[in-house]
């Protein structure tokens, strides 16, 4: 199963700007959702605190695996933060990193073997798996700090503007490789500007000025906002 964050009226200032006020959000487990808003609406501050990487001033995050509360150190053992800028390590080959990640994740080597060439399928980056990470295309290096992330099979997933900057064909070949392991045993949250990707998630919380002013299905939010096309949501909220 995967995991569950429920959070619960947070708070946090970046240093004197309040990045978050009040928050409440839960994200079910086993669904992807899309977390949109404006640049500088906090989603990064509120992925970054459901990753444990923050504290929250006040209000509180809880989370559940299998349906049993659970505290942060075990949530941390089974979550992968993907960042807007993975850093990697120029220098080593594809195939590198990804061995770099067996050992960190303790994976034995069978089953990295078969997760490893997965991987590299689903991303159409078997035939460079042997080019280093420094000399690979804007798409291919996130498309490397995406598969370093999933051989753990992480039971949340993270993803702060995962396609930001990265060709359409490349674009489609990330979604693809998220919604392959999406399902019963990830929960994934994806911070996106892309309103073509937010409509593809099961549910979209929409963030603005640190508060969240809407969360549903895109099809409710469409409803919600009277809108016939999604990508208009927030020409609509600031009228
Ligand atoms: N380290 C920091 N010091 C001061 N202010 C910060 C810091 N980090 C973020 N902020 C501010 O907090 C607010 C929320 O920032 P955050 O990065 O969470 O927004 P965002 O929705 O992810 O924006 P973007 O889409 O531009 O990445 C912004 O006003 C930002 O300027």
């Amino acid at each position: 199963m995967a995991v569950e964050a429920d959070i619960l009226k947070v708070s946090k200032k970046m240093g004197a700007t309040p990045a978050l006020n009040r928050v409440s959000a839960v994200f079910e487990a086993g669904i992807v959702h899309g977390v949109i808003g404006p640049n500088g609406a906090g989603k990064t501050t509120l992925m970054r605190l459901t990753a444990g990487l923050l504290t929250a001033d006040s209000g509180q995050i809880k989370y559940k695996n299998d349906g049993k509360e659970i505290y942060l150190q075990q949530v941390k053992n089974i979550t992968a933060y993907f960042p807007q800028e993975p850093s990697l390590y120029p220098d080593l080959s594809c195939m590198e990193h990804l061995e770099f990640f067996r050992d960190l994740y303790s994976i034995e080597q069978k089953e990295f073997e078969k997760r490893s060439g997965e991987l590299l399928l689903a991303t159409g980056m078997e035939p460079f798996k042997e080019r280093a990470a420094g000399k690979l295309s804007g798409g291919m290096y996130k498309k490397l700090g995406l598969m370093c992330v999933l051989l753990n099979r992480p039971k949340l997933l993270l993803l702060d503007e995962p396609t930001i900057g990265v060709d359409p064909l490349s674009r489609q070949q990330l979604w693809d490789l998220v919604y392959k392991f999406a399902g019963k045993d990830m929960t994934i949250i994806v911070n996106t500007s892309y309103m073509d990707e937010a409509e593809r998630c099961a549910r979209v919380h929409v963030l603005d000025k640190g508060s969240v002013i809407a969360n549903g299905t895109p099809k409710e939010l469409i409803e919600k906002f009277k809108i016939t096309n999604f990508a208009d949501i927030f020409l609509k909220h600031d009228k």
